[in-house]
């Protein structure tokens, strides 16, 4: 009898790979902490329709290659170029495989400051927050010609403030019972990533890669995504989740030129005044605000979300 399907798409790989690498400069160490998920497309399958192992790279094999480039790669302490170099090596490696994809999430080593100094081999895990690297990588017309789709980003970046946002004049109707407060907290956990334009006229090679870091420095990059994040997050006076997102993205765009475009999905984590009067007490007005005691509350959370993509 004949099948009902064909096999229309076809992805593999190894996902959770664990990975801290120590680098050494002299006394002065560097640490970075991955998870790295590693799939692969080509010419696969048969492996899928026949049980035809011979075109399976194992995925124990490309966990293997995450540790060996760990060790030899140039650039592992630079999360977004150690993907582009696992990237091209899964292309280039092998010749049935046309593309691949490297997701890195990056765990937070902060260096502790002794004294104000920043200590040589001691670091802390001060935050939930996470850098994020999703790379595709397309070389379907040939390992000469390969192009990608690199983004960065971060998640997990929990943060609140207790003055500067409102929420007024939205739209009323039977259903509406929210009222419109001049004054409320504000907190959400930042999710974020921004596509990377590379350098149009550098072919995509690991012998150019040194290159193009230099050209991208992905650390100053980033900071600045950080920065921006944080800085808009505290300085702009919030009429809405909505209009904040929007003004980080426009600023991550003024001060990223090599960003086309950036995404951002902010849950709107509420948090209630609580009433007091029971008690005698003044937990502030519901309109002005000026509440001292919340009820964070687990859910439900709003859930705002947008991209903002270069002219
Ligand atoms: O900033 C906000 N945006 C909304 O869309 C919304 N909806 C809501 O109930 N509260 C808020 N706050």
């Amino acid at each position: 009898m004949s099948e009902p399907g064909y096999l229309s798409a076809a992805r593999y790989g190894k996902d959770l790979v664990k990975v801290c690498r120590v680098v050494r400069d002299g006394t002065q160490h560097h640490v970075v902490e991955y998870v790295i998920r590693v799939l692969l497309e080509g010419e696969i399958e048969t492996s899928y329709t026949e049980a035809d192992n011979s075109v399976v790279v194992a995925t124990d094999t490309m966990k293997n290659t995450c540790h060996v480039f760990a060790k030899t790669s140039p650039h592992v302490l630079d999360p977004p170029m150690f993907a582009l170099h696992l990237g091209l090596h899964f292309v280039n490696k092998y010749d049935h495989i046309k593309k691949s994809f490297i997701d890195i999430i990056s765990l937070k080593w902060s260096r502790i400051s002794v004294d104000g100094q920043p200590h040589k081999w001691s670091f802390v895990r001060d935050g939930d927050e996470k850098g994020l690297v999703e790379l595709a990588v397309d070389a379907t017309k040939g390992v000469d010609a390969v192009t990608a789709d690199l983004k960065v980003g971060l998640k997990d970046l929990l943060v609140l403030k207790t003055g500067g946002s409102s929420f007024e004049k939205f739209h009323r109707d039977e259903f509406t019972t929210l009222p419109e407060v001049a004054d409320r907290l504000f907190s959400t956990s930042v999710a974020l990533t921004a596509t990377v334009t590379l350098p149009p006229n550098t072919p995509l090679t690991i012998d150019n890669l040194t290159s193009i870091a230099k050209e991208l420095d992905f650390p100053t990059m980033t900071s600045l995504i950080r920065k921006d994040v944080l800085d808009t997050f505290a300085t702009d006076e919030s009429a809405s989740v909505q209009a904040t997102l929007y003004l980080t993205l426009q600023n991550i765009l003024k001060s990223c030129p090599a960003i086309k475009d950036a995404s951002m999905a902010l849950p709107n984590k509420h948090y209630i005044a609580i009433n007091l009067k029971p008690f005698g007490l003044d937990n502030g007005s519901t309109y002005e605000g000026g509440a001292e005691v919340f009820h964070p509350t687990a859910d439900p959370s709003g859930l705002i979300t947008a991209t903002v993509t270069r002219k």
